[in-house]
Parts: C-alpha cells; structure tokens; sequence
C-alpha cells in the first residue's frame, strides 16, 4: 500500500503546479530562494520516487541462519516499534517531515508528527495530499503545539521510540527526559578543509558561497568554519567568496532573515570574536538595510570572521569559535601542512559531527583527514560541498550511538525499525531422546 501511495505521491509533485505550489508555500514560511525551495520539493519528489513499487517491502527484508538441528532455524526480522514521535524543526518544513514520516509508517509505525509551528503549513498541504493518495487518515497522527506542549505530550503518552531534529539544546534535554529512547539530527557546527593542491578556484569559492550562505545559512549542514591551507590562502579565493557572497541580496532570498538569532545578537558574537587577537572582518558583519524584517528576526549580510588557528585551539576561545550561529556566517582560519595534526585536533573535540568536506584530490590527504575524523556525512574530493544532500545520500551525524539518518534505505531501517530474532525449532525431539543429567 505504501508502494502504491508514494508513486501517487512522487507523481503529483513532479506536476509542474504542484511543485510550484509547494516551493511557494515553503518560501511563505522559511526564508529562502525560489531555486532553494524547488530543491526541497525536488528531493522530496525524488525519495517517494525511490520507494515506489515493492521498495517498501525489501526495506523489511528478513533473513535465516540454519539451526544446529532439523526444524530449527533462526529469522532476523526489522520490527517496528509501534507508537513513535517524529519532532522537526523549521527550516525545511517539507523534506524532513516527509522522508522521516515516510520512512516511520513504511517500517509500519503509528506516528504522530510535530513540526516546527511557525512552518507546518506546509506539512497540513502535504498531509492533504497524501491523504488523497491513499494513506489512510488514521495512520498519522498530526499535532501543532509548542515545544512545551509537545514534551508533555512525549512524558504522557510514551511512544517507543521518538526522532527528534532540531537543536542540541533541546535534543538534550528530550533525551534525558525520554530516558535514552530517541534519536538525534541536532545541531552541525560544520568544517570544511581545503587541501595542500589548490585547483579549480571559482568552482571551490562557489561551493563554499553556497554552503555557507545559501538559505541564509540556516541549513543544519551550512559551512560554519573553514580550513584554508596555506597554498590556498595565498591564492584570491577569500576575495572571489566575497564577490559572490556580495551578489545574494533580500529581492530574491538568496539572502533573507534569520528566525532564530536576531541582528544584535549575531553582531554581539561577531564583536566577542574580533577581540580574539589576530582575528579580524573578513566581509559582511552589517545589518541588511531596506527591509521590514521584524526585530525579532536577524537579518545581516553575509559575513566572515578570521581567526588565527593558534587561537582557535585556545580553550578560552574555543567554545566560542564553534558555536553554532544558525546564520549566515561563517570562521574562516588557515593552517600550514605542519599544523594538520591540530587541524584534526579541532575538529575531534567537536560535539556534534554531521557534515564535513574535505577538499582535495591527493588521496594520502584525503586518508589522513578521513582516518581521523567522524562526522556522518563526509564529502571528499575537489568537488567536495558540505550542504545539499540530496535523498541518495545518508545525511546524519556519526560517533554518537544516539544518531540518527534521513532518506536511504539504511536511514530508514536504522532509525525506524529495532531488531527481533525469532528462533523456530519446530522439532521433531530425536528418536530415543532422554531426559539427561541436569547441568
Ligand atoms: N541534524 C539535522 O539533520 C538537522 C536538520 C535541520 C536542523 N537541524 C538543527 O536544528 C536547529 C534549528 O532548528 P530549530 O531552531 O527549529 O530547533 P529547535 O530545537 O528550537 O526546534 C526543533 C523542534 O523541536 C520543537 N521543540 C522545542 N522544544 C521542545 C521540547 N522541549 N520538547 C519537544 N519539542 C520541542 C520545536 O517546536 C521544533 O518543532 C539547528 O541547531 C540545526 O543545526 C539539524
């Protein structure tokens, strides 16, 4: 049945209107471009498209293992866990809430889902159409609510197993609160290195402009802090990303308000930054001007900040380099190839390890940094980007038992299914079998 409503599914969003409609609905609520939007929609189209047909059926692929004797054989099943939550946060309000929505009911659990309130909007369209696709009204649940209402509703009603996306801050607190039964998407205070072998410099500034700023730098897996070798520091790279960042502008989204730090607030941390000494503006660090953007909102250029490795690796300086400014903003360091043992020191002591790029094609490079990092979602090579992972790619971060992933298959099975081994031993009791000594 799920085979049957995600190809229904997957062909009304490939209708030209409906996925106008619902790129248009997400840019109502979450800031960002027509182009951002349409990608959203894109890669939700996509993933229903993946499992359309018997996909549903193979994601809960059993096996066997013979027994020691005849009639008995033990099956692994992937077992649902019945009631579950699904929490997701604001900035994507169609592609989170679908694919993990999706992947709870196809592992064949009872959902109920809360998105982000001031984004859901989206999700009631989405619900809409599912429902004309098939799925039945009862098998989701769907409530808006604010956080406190929806950990109440957790404590209460106690599902087996709850996703939550969304801050670490709150991951934390649910975690504690769930008593261990949940998985996380939190926050990704996300790093990008550049190797020794500079090559290509318009395409690596242009990824790093998207990565960092595209939809306002609120994507959990925007670029947040960037190594430059020294052979790339000495190259116009920091000025190309200037140039292009310098083009987004509020008319089109490709820059636009930030919902959850205000202007103040991002330009208090900016200062606080520029007084670690070495440290200074490398572009932006302004407010936008011309718009009605309200002051509970942020709303400032793109912006970055050096700071000299030496003093990043300083504690006093630490947590407050790697603070994750859900925004469009980004530290920018250089290190010399000597210094890649505390390039990787850096990175180890980070919390939250989603998503990294490694920038180079020298493999013994790309060995060392990968042997010696974690974060769940690495891209590695020249055209290595640390946003847009689209739904063939696991997205999530690693090194924490508690992690979870988004739309493959793996994703799907690992956070929306528990093992359960069933042991048959049908007999038959061997011919003159007797009752032995006890043991
Ligand atoms: N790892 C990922 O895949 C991923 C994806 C997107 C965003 N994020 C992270 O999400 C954050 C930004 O999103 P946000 O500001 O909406 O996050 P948030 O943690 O404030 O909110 C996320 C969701 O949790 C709900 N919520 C808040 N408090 C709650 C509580 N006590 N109990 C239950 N639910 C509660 C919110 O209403 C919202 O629906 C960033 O840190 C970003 O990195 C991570």
């Amino acid at each position: 049945m799920y085979g049957d409503i995600s190809a229904k599914a997957a062909h009304m969003l490939s209708l030209p209107k409906v996925s106008d409609f619902f790129a248009r609905l997400i840019q109502r609520v979450s800031p960002k471009s027509y182009h951002q939007a349409c990608a959203e929609v894109y890669v939700t189209q996509k993933f229903l498209e993946n499992f359309c047909g018997d996909q549903v059926r193979f994601l809960a692929r059993s096996f066997g293992v013979p027994g020691n004797h005849l009639g008995q054989q033990s099956h692994g099943f992937r077992w649902p866990y019945g009631p579950v939550a699904i929490i997701t946060p604001f900035n994507f309000p169609l592609e989170i809430p679908v694919l993990q929505l999706m992947g709870a009911l196809y592992m064949g659990n009872k959902p109920v889902l809360k998105v982000d309130s001031k984004v859901s909007i989206v999700m009631e369209q989405m619900l809409r159409l599912l429902h004309t696709c098939g799925l039945p009204v009862e098998d989701v649940d769907f409530i808006n609510c604010d956080g406190k209402t929806m950990n109440k509703l957790l404590q209460e009603a106690n599902p087996r197993m709850t996703l939550f996306t969304g801050s670490s801050r709150v991951a934390e607190k649910l975690a504690g609160d769930l008593k261990g039964r949940i998985k996380l998407e939190d926050a990704g205070f996300d790093w990008k290195i550049l190797g020794p072998d500079v090559d290509q410099e318009d395409y690596v500034a242009w990824v790093c402009d998207q990565d960092a700023y595209a939809c306002s730098g609120q994507k959990c897996s925007a670029q947040s802090l960037l190594f430059m070798h020294e052979n790339w520091a000495s190259t116009s790279l920091v000025s190309k990303l200037k140039g292009l960042a310098e083009r987004r502008k509020l008319e089109d989204l490709t820059i636009g308000p930030v919902l959850t730090f205000t202007t103040e607030s991002m330009l208090d941390h900016m200062k606080q930054l520029l007084e670690i000494p070495g440290s200074k503006l490398l572009f932006g660090g302004k407010p936008l001007e011309g718009h009605s953007i309200p002051s509970i909102y942020g709303a400032i250029k793109p912006t970055a900040i050096y700071v000299p490795l030496e003093e990043i690796v300083k504690d006093k300086n630490y947590e407050l380099v790697t603070k994750e400014i859900f925004g469009p903003f980004q530290i920018i360091t250089d290190y010399k190839s000597s210094q890649l043992p505390t390039v990787l020191d850096t990175l180890e002591k980070m919390h939250a390890h989603l998503t990294a790029a490694v920038v180079s094609n020298d493999p013994l490079f790309l060995q060392e940094v990968i042997g010696r990092s974690v974060n769940g979602t690495t891209y590695a090579g020249l055209r290595a980007r640390t946003t847009g992972a689209p739904q063939n790619h696991w997205f999530g971060p690693s090194g924490d038992p508690r992690g979870a992933g988004i739309g493959t298959p793996e994703a799907i099975k690992l956070v929306w299914s528990c093992h359960r081994e069933v042991i048959y031993d049908f007999g038959p009791v061997p011919n003159r079998w007797e009752i032995p000594p006890s043991t």
